[in-house]
């Protein structure tokens, strides 16, 4: 059987799939007869370092499980001649709920108002403070793609106007803005959900997040890389940025200690796609890919990268 690389986790009916076909070496596991491999398994968030890249000689394919590709050198990849695929499509319900419920939270302090009932505050001092309306907001995305598009439908029951900056205009009913802090200045949210990865690097920076204001709420459900984190973490502290609520970090899984002080954020360990259905969805992807590479040498849904390779 030809030989795997799985770096990171898999669900245990990935693995199932996968250990019909292949031989499985796990990279947690230490050694991997590094000539033999010829397919990677991997994760947006783990990604393949370019030593482990470069030490597989014979390698062929690349597939993610996820979306993301970020940490992912397909260039290195295209000039080899290993392809590389993710799952696109089978997640964007998820992350656009992923999305809302933080909206929704901020706008609605759920964990302030959880924490209130809970420490006995309502006995004691009565009903808690009001809290914001999340109905009829302008909502800026920040990357109008795939899940983009999911969290503009999905937002729809709170009649919000969407805005949006993208690369390109795209053929959409919504404002386009060529520039972000332009766009910022005439949002109540920002949402990004943008690739990560160097032209993305820090694009929501300290001059976006005071566009976007004191009454402002940044969602970031994209890369931590997207949004400058210690000018979110200085604006956030200074009011100058109204709330947060972050499903990804900079430095993943460590969260800064001042922004886990902060009560102006709502915090998710980056489980934007993390429920029992979607992952199922995304790992019958990735095995797919490399089960129908292995048995004809092409794949479903390849990175735009190595589209016709
Ligand atoms: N939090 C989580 O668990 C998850 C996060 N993601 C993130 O969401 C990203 C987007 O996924 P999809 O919607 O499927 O991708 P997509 O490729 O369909 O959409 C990306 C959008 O970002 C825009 N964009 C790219 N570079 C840009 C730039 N420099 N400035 C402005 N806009 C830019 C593109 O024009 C496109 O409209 C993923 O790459 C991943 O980083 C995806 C899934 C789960
Ligand atoms: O962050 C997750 C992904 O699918 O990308």
């Amino acid at each position: 059987m030809p030989d795997l690389l799985l770096i990171g986790g898999a669900t245990d009916k990935m693995l199932e799939r996968m250990a019909d076909k292949f031989t499985i070496h796990k990279l947690a596991d230490g050694g991997y007869p590094a000539d033999k491999i010829t397919h990677v398994c991997t994760n947006g968030h783990d990604g393949i370092k370019p030593d482990i890249m470069a030490s597989l000689p014979n390698l062929k394919h690349i597939s993610c499980y996820g979306v993301g590709y970020d940490a992912i050198d397909t260039t290195e990849a295209v000039k080899r001649g290993i392809v590389v695929t993710h799952t696109p499509n089978v997640l964007n319900a998820e992350v656009a709920t992923t999305a809302v419920l933080l909206m929704l939270a901020c706008y609605r302090e759920a964990l302030r108002d959880d924490a209130y009932v809970r420490s006995g505050a309502w006995e004691a001092k009565g009903n808690a403070p009001l809290t914001r309306s999340a109905d009829n907001q302008t909502i800026g995305i920040l990357g109008l793609g795939r899940i983009g598009q999911a969290i503009a439908d999905k937002l729809a029951p709170w009649t919000p106007t969407i805005v949006y900056h993208s690369r390109s205009k795209k053929d959409v009913a919504y404002k386009y803005y060529d520039d972000l802090k332009t766009m910022a200045v005439d949002c109540d949210v920002l949402v990004c959900i943008t690739p990560g990865g160097p032209a993305t690097n820090k694009i929501v920076n300290a001059d976006v997040l005071a566009a976007l204001g004191p009454q402002g709420t940044l969602i970031n459900v994209a890369r931590g890389s997207v949004v400058d984190e210690d000018a979110m973490i200085a604006a956030l502290r200074s009011g100058a940025l109204g709330w947060a609520g972050l499903d990804v970090f900079a430095a993943e899984p460590h969260v800064p200690q001042a922004l886990r002080d902060l009560p102006n954020t709502i915090l998710l360990p980056h489980v934007g796609s993390g429920t029992v259905e979607t992952r199922a969805a995304m790992g019958a992807l990735t095995v797919d890919n490399l089960l129908q590479h292995l048995s004809d040498g092409t794949v479903i849904s390849p990175v735009p990268e190595c589209d016709g390779m």
